[in-house]
C-alpha cells in the first residue's frame, strides 16, 4: 500500500497542473468570484492524523455539502418519521428540478435534492426561531470538526436570498401540499444559510469523520449517531449525494459522498477515512470536476472502494 501523504501529495500536484477545471457556479451570483484554479484535499485517518494537500486550510462555501448535516439533525430529532415528509430514492434529476415534485405530490424523491433539503430544514426549524435554528446547525459542524471559527459567509447567504427564485418555487409548491409546516421565508433563510457556511477541507474532513466510523468520533469515542444511521446516511450519500451523476461518482470512485455547488466534496471510505476536496469548477451535474477525479485517483491508489 502506498504511503498516503505521498498519495495526497501527488494527487494536489496533479490536480493543480490540469488544464481541464469545470465551470465555477454563477447562478448564485457570489460564488462566480471563487478562484477556478484553487484545489485542497484533506484526509483524516482512523488514527486522527490529518493528510492535507493544496488549498486544505482555505474556507469555502459548503453549499449542498451542509444538507448532511441537517439530514443528520432531523433525524436525531424525529427519526424514521422523517420519510413521511421526504423520500430516499436516487432522483436521476438535477439537483434544483421541479418536475418530479408534482409527479410526486410535493414530496421531494430525496433530502439532498434541494426540495429535499428544504422541507429537511423545516424539520429543524419547527418549534424554534430561524436564529436558533441557524445557531444549532452551526454549533453542530463546530462540535463534529473541533473548530469554533467556522462560520457563515454572509455575503453568500445574501446573494442567494436575491436570486433563490426556484428555490422559492420549490419551497411554496410544497407549502401547498402541507409538506412544510413553517412560514416559506423563514424555512428558506435557515436553508441559504446553511448552504453558505464557510468550511476547509480540513473543517469538512474532520466533521465527517463519524461517518466513516460507525457514528462515533475515532479520537474521543464520543457517539453522535448510533452505527445504523451512519450506514443509512451513507447510503444515501452513495444513492443521492451526487443528484444525476450519483450513479458516475459511484462507478468510479465507490464511496459514499456529498457534493456542493461551492466545488466541495466530503466522501466516506467507511472504517478507513474522512476525506474532503475542493475545486470550484463543475461539470455539467453541477459536481466538482477536479474533485471528483481526485477522490477516484485515492480511492484507486488506496484501495478504499467500497466495492473491494
Ligand atoms: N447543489 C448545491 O450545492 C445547491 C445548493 C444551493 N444553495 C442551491 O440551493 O441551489
Amino acid at each position: 500500500m502506498p504511503e498516503l501523504e505521498t498519495v495526497v501529495r501527488e494527487i494536489a500536484e496533479e490536480m493543480r497542473a490540469r488544464p481541464d477545471r469545470g465551470e465555477v457556479a454563477s447562478y448564485i451570483p457570489e460564488l462566480a468570484r471563487a478562484d477556478a484554479n484553487a484545489f485542497g484535499i484533506a484526509v483524516v485517518d482512523r488514527e486522527g492524523r490529518v493528510v492535507v494537500g493544496g488549498d486544505a486550510e482555505a474556507a469555502f462555501s459548503i453549499q449542498s455539502i451542509s444538507k448532511v448535516f441537517t439530514l443528520t439533525l432531523a433525524l436525531g430529532k424525529i427519526g424514521d418519521r422523517l420519510w413521511r415528509r421526504v423520500g430516499r430514492e436516487p432522483s436521476g434529476s438535477p439537483f434544483n428540478s421541479i418536475v418530479q415534485l408534482e409527479n410526486e405530490h410535493g414530496i421531494p424523491r430525496n433530502p439532498f435534492i434541494n426540495a429535499g433539503a428544504i422541507a429537511v430544514t423545516d424539520v429543524i426549524l419547527s418549534g424554534h426561531q430561524p436564529r436558533d435554528t441557524l445557531g444549532e446547525i452551526l454549533r453542530f459542524l463546530q462540535f463534529l470538526a473541533e473548530d469554533p471559527a467556522i462560520g457563515i459567509d454572509e455575503a453568500v447567504a445574501a446573494s442567494e436570498q436575491r436570486t433563490g427564485f426556484r428555490n422559492r418555487a420549490l419551497a411554496n409548491y410544497m407549502k401547498s401540499f402541507n409538506v412544510l409546516e413553517n412560514p416559506v421565508d423563514f424555512t428558506l433563510g435557515v436553508y441559504f444559510h446553511h448552504c453558505a457556511i464557510a468550511m476547509s477541507c480540513r473543517q469538512l474532513a474532520m466533521a465527517g469523520r463519524f461517518l466513516a466510523h460507525n457514528g462515533r468520533n475515532p479520537a474521543t469515542g464520543f457517539s453522535v449517531v448510533s452505527p445504523e444511521r451512519a450506514r443509512r446516511i451513507n447510503a444515501i450519500m452513495l444513492t443521492c449525494g451526487h443528484y444525476d451523476g450519483s450513479g458516475e461518482f459511484a462507478y468510479r470512485v465507490g464511496l459514499p459522498g456529498k457534493s456542493g455547488v461551492g466545488g466541495g466534496i466530503l466522501a466516506v471510505a467507511p472504517g478507513k477515512a474522512s476525506i474532503a476536496v475542493w475545486s470550484p469548477g463543475l461539470d455539467a451535474s453541477g459536481n466538482s470536476h477536479l474533485g471528483r477525479i481526485a477522490l477516484e485517483r485515492l480511492t484507486q491508489r488506496m484501495g478504499w472502494s467500497i466495492f473491494g
